[in-house]
C-alpha cells in the first residue's frame, strides 16, 4: 500500500485532480471532506468550537460563513481553530488507511507541509497553476471574497515552494493534461512498487 499526499495552493485544482486518481483506481481519502463531516451536526468539532466561538454554531453546526467573517475580523481565530479541528482530521484519515484495500491512497491534504505532514507519507504530488489563473477560479466558484482569498493564500506556504519540495508536480492548465500527468504518476509508482 502507496501512501500519496495530494497537496497545492488553494483553487489550483486539488479536489478535481484527486478524482482523475480515482479514476485510476486509487482510494481517496480529502482533508476538507473530514472537516466537512466534522462541522456538520453531531460533528465532534462542534462542542469545542462552540466553547471558542459561540457565535459560529447554527442549527448545532459548525456555520462556515459565520467562521469565516470571525476569522477576518479576529487573526487569532484560524490558529485557534486548526488546533481544535487537525487533531481530528488526524484521527478521520488514520481510520481510512486502516479500513482502504487499494494499492495506492491519495490523500487529498492542502496543508501537507504546513503541518508537518509529508513525513507522514511515501510521497507528494503537487498542483500548480499561475496565480493569476488560480484567483479567477477562486473568484469563479463564488463563495469568498477578495478578502478572503487573501486570507487563506497568505497561510499557505507559497505555490512555487510546494512544487519544489515535492515528489510530483502536476500543471492543472487543462484537464487532458492534468490526467496524463495523473496517469504518469500512478504508472511510475505502480512500477516502482514492483521493483520494492
Ligand atoms: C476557513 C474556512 C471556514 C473556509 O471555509 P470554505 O468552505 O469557504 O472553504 P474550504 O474549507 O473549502 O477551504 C478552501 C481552501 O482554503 C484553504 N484552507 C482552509 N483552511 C486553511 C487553513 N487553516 N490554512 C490555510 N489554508 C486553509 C485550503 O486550501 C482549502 O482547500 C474553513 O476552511 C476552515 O474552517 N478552516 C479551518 C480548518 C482547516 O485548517 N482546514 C484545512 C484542512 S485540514
Ligand atoms: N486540470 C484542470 N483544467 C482546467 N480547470 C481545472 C483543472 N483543475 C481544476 N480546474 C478548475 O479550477 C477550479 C479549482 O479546482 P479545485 O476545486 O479542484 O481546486 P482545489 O485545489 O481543490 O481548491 P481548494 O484549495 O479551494 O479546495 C475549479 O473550477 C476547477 O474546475
Amino acid at each position: 500500500m502507496f501512501l500519496l499526499g495530494l497537496t497545492g495552493s488553494i483553487g489550483m485544482g486539488k479536489s478535481t485532480t484527486a478524482q482523475l486518481f480515482v479514476q485510476e483506481g486509487c482510494a481517496l481519502w480529502d482533508a476538507d471532506a473530514a472537516v466537512h463531516r466534522l462541522y456538520s451536526t453531531g460533528g465532534a468539532a462542534v462542542a469545542p468550537v462552540r466553547d471558542l466561538f459561540p457565535d459560529a454554531i447554527e442549527e448545532n453546526a459548525v456555520s462556515r460563513a459565520r467562521l469565516k467573517e470571525i476569522i477576518l475580523a479576529d487573526p487569532t481565530a484560524l490558529k485557534k481553530i486548526e488546533v481544535i479541528v487537525h487533531p481530528l482530521v488526524g484521527q478521520d484519515r488514520a481510520a481510512f488507511i486502516a479500513e482502504a484495500a487499494e494499492d495506492i491512497i491519495v490523500l487529498d491534504i492542502p496543508l501537507i507541509y504546513e503541518t508537518g505532514g509529508e513525513g507522514k507519507v511515501d510521497a507528494v504530488a503537487c498542483v500548480i497553476i499561475d496565480a493569476d489563473t488560480q484567483k479567477e477560479r477562486v473568484m469563479a466558484r463564488g463563495t469568498m471574497t477578495l478578502e478572503q482569498f487573501e486570507v487563506i493564500r497568505s497561510k499557505q506556504l507559497p505555490a512555487d515552494e510546494k512544487a519544489a519540495r515535492a515528489d510530483y508536480v502536476i500543471t492543472t492548465d487543462t484537464i487532458e493534461n492534468a490526467r496524463r500527468q495523473v496517469q504518469e504518476v500512478v504508472r511510475d509508482i505502480r512500477e516502482k512498487q514492483r521493483h520494492a
